[in-house]
């Protein structure tokens, strides 16, 4: 078992509770679900850096990264620092985040969001709407191909633009339809926690030239970015280089002035 069918079968439990406490009809009717929202691949088509910044308190590869740190602070951070677009990891037991996380951070910038969530259930879609989200992920391995459709049909009625993650081929061509923005390659093995951006090379090359390219994870320097460019990335998610910091926010800055 990976971390990937262990981090499901407790999303599965979680979103059964919350099913039973909160009822769709109420998050329909929380004041930011008719927000309109932001295009995270729009911004990113009419960006040079492509900067996604995520807030990421620790993980099951890191453990702690930055436990205490304030969600506001860091959003406000990574919009100085011009970023594209913000990650907000909402999952508590492996990653630290919640909702609350993203309420914070919509309140405290205009930047789109992504609700960085493990989606197993159209439920978790209603409620990234309903706490201020632009953007959701759908993560092609724990996925069918029916429930990437209708998950990515449901944002898209919802006006979110939807990021689909890969690890190799056989997600990536299941993956590939018209209601994805943003196919994102997660530079990071499951199994072995590894990180090699030739994930991302390596995949490229079969990635349609209608979706935005996002390369993620293990991104740690300039040097990263300049290679995977060639290859057609437009999107770039960062969370550990900055958020390991003591100003996640300065140090997106520090990252964005020496890609210029
Ligand atoms: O980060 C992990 O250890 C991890 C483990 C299992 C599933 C997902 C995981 N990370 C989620 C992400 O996709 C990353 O937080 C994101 O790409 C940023 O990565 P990094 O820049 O390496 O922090």
């Amino acid at each position: 078992m990976n971390i990937l069918d262990k981090i499901v079968i407790d999303k599965r439990k979680e979103v059964a509770l919350k099913k039973s406490i909160i009822p769709i009809s109420q998050l329909e009717n929380s004041v930011l679900f008719d927000r309109p929202t932001v295009s995270l691949a729009q911004a990113l088509r009419n960006s040079s850096s492509g900067i996604i910044a995520e807030h990421k308190r620790r993980s099951p590869s890191k453990a702690v990264i930055n436990q205490n740190s304030s969600v506001s602070e860091v959003a406000v951070g990574y919009e100085h620092a011009g970023v594209c677009g913000m990650s907000v990891l909402t999952d508590g037991k492996y990653f630290g985040g919640s909702l609350d996380d993203l309420l914070l951070a919509r309140a405290s910038v205009q930047l789109p969001l992504l609700r960085k969530e493990f989606i197993i259930d159209e439920y978790q879609i209603i409620e990234a709407k309903a706490y201020g989200a632009d953007v959701i992920l759908l993560i092609a391995a724990i996925l069918s191909r029916e429930e990437i459709k209708a998950y990515s049909e449901l944002a898209k009625q919802l006006q979110l633009d939807v990021l689909l993650e890969v690890h190799n081929e056989e997600e990536l061509y299941k993956s590939i339809m018209p209601s994805i923005d943003m196919l994102g390659v997660n530079n990071r093995n499951l199994k072995t926690f590894e990180l090699s951006l030739e994930t991302s090379k390596t995949l490229s090359r079969l990635i349609p030239n209608d979706f935005v390219r996002v390369s993620e994870s293990g991104i740690s320097n300039i040097a990263a970015i300049k290679e995977l460019q060639p290859y057609g990335y437009q999107g770039f998610l960062i969370g550990e280089n900055f958020m390991k910091t003591d100003a996640p926010g300065q140090s997106a800055t520090d990252f964005i002035n020496k890609l210029k």
